[in-house]
C-alpha cells in the first residue's frame, strides 16, 4: 500500500495566544473613563485602601503594581505598610479603622499574611477577613459576598475569576454547553470560578454562562484523563508547570492563573504559570501566558470592583 505521506504528516497546532495584558489595559481604560465621569458628576474620588503587614518580597510587587494601576484610573490607591511582628488585634482593629472611614470605599488586606505573624502564633486568616465590611470587600472574600455569588446576586465579584470571564468574554470564547475543568479547589479561584461558569443567566458576568463544570484537585484520580477531557482548562493549583501537555486535548482552551517564581538556572528567578506553556502550546487553540494572562486582569477587575464600592456607598 503506496503511504500517502498527508496522513503520516505529524499534525501540530500552535495556540492563539490570549493577551491578558491587553485586555487588562482595555478594562482599565474604561474603568478610568466611568471613574472620571461619576467624579464629574459629583461623586467621591474612589479610593482604595491595601492593607500590608510584613515585607514579603512578591506582595511588595503587587500592592506597588496596584497602586499605580488606581493612580491611572483616577482611583485614590492608599497603601497602609504595617511592621511584621503586628499582632492579630491590631491589625483587626486597623481594618476596623478603615471599616469606619467614609473616605475608603475598598478593603483589601494583602494575603498571605507572613508566615510568623501575630507573636510568632500566626495569624487568624478568617477572622480578619471575616472583620472587612462586605460594603468594602473588593476582594469578595466576606462569607456575605461568597454567599451572594453563591446565589447568583452578587454584590462585588472575585477578582481573578471576573478576569477570566472577562477574558473570555472578549475574546469571543463561549462556555455555554462546554465541559470547563477546573483544577484547584481554593476559596479565591477554583471554587467562584466554577461557580461562576456553571451559573444560569450570566449573572456573573455577561454571556459567559451555562458551562458543564468539574472541580479536580490534588486527590483526584486520573487527573490527566479528567483534564483531556476538557474543552476549557482552567489551572488554578499554584504548582509550577504541573500541567504537562499530555493533560491538554487537541484544540483545547487553557488559562494558566498560576503565578510561581523559580529560579531560572543563571542566578535568577523568572515566573512560570502551572502549566507547561510550550507543551501545552502544541496542543491548545487558545493559552494564557504568564507572565501577561490572568496577573493583570486580577488588577483590572480590583479597580472596577473599588469603582463599584464608591458608586454603592
Ligand atoms: N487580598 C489579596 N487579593 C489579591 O488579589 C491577591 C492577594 N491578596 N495576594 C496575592 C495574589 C496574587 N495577585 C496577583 C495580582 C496581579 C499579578 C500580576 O499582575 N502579575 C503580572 C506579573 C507581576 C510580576 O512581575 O510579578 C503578570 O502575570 O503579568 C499577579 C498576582 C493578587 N493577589
Amino acid at each position: 500500500m503506496a503511504i500517502n505521506s498527508d496522513v503520516l504528516e505529524v499534525k501540530s497546532m500552535t495556540a492563539r495566544l490570549l493577551d491578558g495584558k491587553r485586555v487588562a489595559a482595555e478594562i482599565r481604560d474604561e474603568v478610568g473613563n466611568e471613574v472620571r465621569a461619576f467624579v464629574q458628576s459629583g461623586g467621591p474620588t474612589p479610593c482604595l485602601t491595601a492593607v500590608l503587614v510584613g515585607e514579603d518580597p512578591a506582595s511588595q510587587v503587587y500592592v506597588r503594581n496596584k497602586a499605580k494601576a488606581c493612580e491611572k484610573a483616577g482611583i485614590d490607591g492608599r497603601t497602609m505598610r504595617l511592621p511584621a511582628d503586628t499582632t492579630q488585634i491590631q491589625l483587626v482593629e486597623v481594618v476596623r479603622g478603615l471599616n469606619a472611614d467614609p473616605a475608603v470605599h475598598g478593603i483589601l488586606v494583602q494575603l498571605p499574611l507572613p508566615a510568623g505573624g501575630n507573636g510568632g502564633q500566626g495569624f487568624n486568616e478568617r477572622a480578619i477577613l471575616d472583620t472587612v465590611d462586605p460594603n468594602k470587600d473588593v476582594d469578595a472574600f466576606s462569607p456575605v459576598n461568597v454567599g451572594l455569588l453563591m446565589q447568583g446576586r452578587p454584590r462585588f465579584l472575585p477578582c481573578t475569576p471576573h478576569g477570566i470571564v472577562q477574558l473570555l468574554h472578549r475574546e469571543k470564547i463561549s462556555v455555554a454547553g462546554k465541559h470547563v475543568v477546573v483544577v484547584g479547589r481554593s476559596d479565591i479561584v477554583g471554587k467562584p470560578m466554577a461557580m461562576m461558569l456553571a451559573q444560569r443567566d450570566g449573572s456573573c458576568g455577561r454571556e459567559v454562562a451555562n458551562a458543564t463544570v468539574t472541580i479536580a484537585h490534588s486527590r483526584t484520580a486520573n487527573l490527566a484523563e479528567v483534564c483531556r477531557s476538557a474543552d476549557i482548562l482552567i489551572a488554578a493549583v499554584g504548582v509550577p508547570e504541573m500541567i504537562g501537555g499530555d493533560m491538554v486535548a487537541d484544540g483545547a482552551v487553557v488559562i494558566d492563573v498560576g503565578i510561581n517564581r523559580v529560579e531560572d538556572g543563571a542566578g535568577g528567578y523568572k515566573l512560570v504559570g502551572d502549566v507547561n506553556f510550550a507543551e501545552a502550546m502544541d496542543k491548545a487553540s487558545a493559552i494564557t501566558p504568564v507572565p501577561g494572562g490572568v496577573g493583570p486582569l486580577t488588577i483590572a477587575m480590583l479597580l472596577h470592583n473599588t469603582l463599584l464600592a464608591a458608586k454603592q456607598s
